[in-house]
This record gives C-alpha cells, structure tokens and sequence, in this order.
C-alpha cells in the first residue's frame, strides 16, 4: 500500500490530494424527464452533470448522486439498479469499473471490485450494459476507473468509447492535477466538461487551481483517507464549502463518508450543492441475500436520502 501510495499521487497523499471527473452530455430518446427538447430534431438531449447542477439550483434544490461497484453482485442487477437510483429521483449517478488495485477504496468498496473482478466483469461486458442502459436512464452517469485501465486502451480510445455509449461523467481517482493536460485535451475534443476533485488537505492554491479548471462541479472529499461510511461527516465541511464557494459559483457536491439521512440532511444545510454517497449503497446491493433483496434495500435507503434532501 504504501509503496502504491509513493507511485501514485492520489488525494491518499497528504501533498496532492485530487482526482478528476470528466463528464458528457448525451443525445438520446426517452422519457422527457430531466431532458432539454432540441429545437428541431425530435430526439431529445439529456442534461449535462453541469446542466443537471443549475436546474436543480433553480429549483432550490440538492443533487443526490449514488456510486455503484459495476457487477456486484453482477451486471444485470447493476442495470436494473442504474434504474432503480433513476426513478428514486437520483440526479447523477457513479458507476464504479472494477479495479484490482483501487487504493482510494476502503473495505467495502474493495471487496465489492474483487466480487466484481472474480465473476469475470471486465470494461467491455460493463459498456454493452450501458449501451442497453443509459438511453432508459434519465439522469447523467459518471464512470469510476482508476487511471491504468484508461492507459492500457490509450485515452482517445477510451474516451470516444466513454462518449458513444452515452456516459456523461468519468472518475479517475490516481491522477494528479499536473497529469490531467492530455485527459482535458480529449475531454474538449469530446465535448465534455472536466469536474475536479479537491479534499480538506488540498493548499489553498491548489485549490483554486483545481477549482478553476473544473467544468460540471467540484468534488470535495470531506475527510482524508480512503472512501467509506463514517458515524459523523466532519464539520470542517462547512468551512471548506465557504472557502471554495468564496473562488467560485460552480456546483460543489460533497462525498466520503455520508451514509445516512441525517448525513444528507447536514451537508445540504452547509451549503453543499450536491450530496455523494457510495459505500452504503456498495453495501446493500452486494452484501444483500439476493440481488432482489439488494435492489429493494437500495431503493428504500435512496427513497430515505432523497426525503432528507431539499
Ligand atoms: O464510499 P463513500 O465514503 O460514500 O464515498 C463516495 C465514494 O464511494 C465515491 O465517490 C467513490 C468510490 N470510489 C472512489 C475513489 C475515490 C474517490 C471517490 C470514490
């Protein structure tokens, strides 16, 4: 782990904490829930995370975004749980690649690739779901990979791929700011807008820098170390949430740790203009008895998170 740690600049390090998200519009047709009309095709367009961030606002409201481990506990119930999160009124959704070495994960979220990886998920099975998948799915997707899987496809590959199968966001957690040049020249090219991470030990500079050159909206982590339910959510949120709302007016969602209603309800108030929750989701569609089991435990925890939020 720590020799990982020295390799890879990851907002595991003290010294340089991000990661990146980039994220895409796409054009498709279903229901017109969340979708701005074309004016003059029939086919409608979905809403950019970035979009999905100013109606929402309009409206006084916070957006609640889901992260899911892709087959776990396999591909078919990760599709019919895209869909569950959808119709709970989530407004963005992560959806996690399975990695064999994902080391901004904790526990739950590692055990849930290794479930993933050992039932033989791999990128190409995960984009066909997705082809079938994100034109029924109304709210934005973002794709979680650490950055190895990117460079073994070559990035223009992967992101032309990222782009046809309609996926709006990606999340490259081991990638320093420094390294994101060639990720932002093909997310242009690609029509997709850039949304950084920052985190309680990122230097105000850095911060800003970060803050900058976000398109969509800034992740804040809201404690150091690695993802995963926490009693509490630190209060020092709040104060982070001042300080970049003080260099910017884009959307800042808030992730690590949050796992219960009272969790939402408390980040929201902060000022948060997003919510992110991911291992207690993981945990319920993995550890569950059965898939079913799983999708009705995911959709009564989401239902219960979405109450809590304006
Ligand atoms: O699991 P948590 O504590 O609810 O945190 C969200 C997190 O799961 C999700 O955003 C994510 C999953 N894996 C990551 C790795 C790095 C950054 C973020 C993530």
């Amino acid at each position: 782990m720590a020799a990982a740690l020295k390799s890879t600049p990851s907002f595991l390090q003290l010294k340089k904490p991000e990661t990146h998200f980039l994220v895409r519009h796409k054009p498709t047709i279903v229901s017109t829930r969340r979708f701005a009309p074309m004016a003059s095709l029939t086919a409608i367009r979905s809403l950019g995370i970035g979009e999905t961030f100013s109606n929402l606002k309009k409206q006084g409201k916070v957006a609640l975004i889901p992260y899911i481990t892709a087959g776990d506990p396999d591909l078919k119930t990760t599709a019919e749980a895209l869909k569950v999160l959808d119709a709970c009124g989530c407004d963005i959704i992560e959806l996690g690649v399975p990695y064999s070495d994902p080391l901004a994960d904790g526990p739950v979220i590692q055990a849930a690739a290794t479930r993933s990886l050992a039932r033989g998920t791999n990128f190409e099975a995960i984009t066909s779901m997705l082809k079938e998948v994100v034109p029924q799915v109304s709210c934005p997707i973002a794709l979680f990979t650490y950055y190895n899987p990117i460079l073994k496809r070559g990035i223009e590959k992967f992101m032309s791929t990222v782009k046809d199968i309609g996926v709006h966001g990606l999340v490259v957690p081991d990638v320093p700011l420094e390294e994101t040049g060639v990720l932002r020249k093909e997310a242009v090219k690609n029509k997709l807008e850039l949304v950084l991470l920052t985190t309680p030990t990122t230097p105000t500079e850095r911060m800003k820098a970060i803050v900058e050159a976000a398109d969509g909206f800034v992740y804040l982590v809201s404690s150091v170390g690695v993802t995963g339910a926490r009693a509490s959510v630190s209060d020092r949120v709040q104060t982070l949430l001042r300080d970049i709302k003080e260099s910017t007016t884009k959307p800042v969602a808030v992730g690590f740790g949050i796992s219960k209603p009272e969790h939402v309800k408390q980040v929201a108030a902060w000022g948060a203009d997003g919510v992110i929750v991911g291992s207690a989701m993981v945990k319920l569609l993995g550890e569950a008895k059965s898939p079913e089991e799983g999708l009705k435990e995911l959709e009564s925890f989401t239902k219960s998170l979405k109450a809590a939020l304006p």
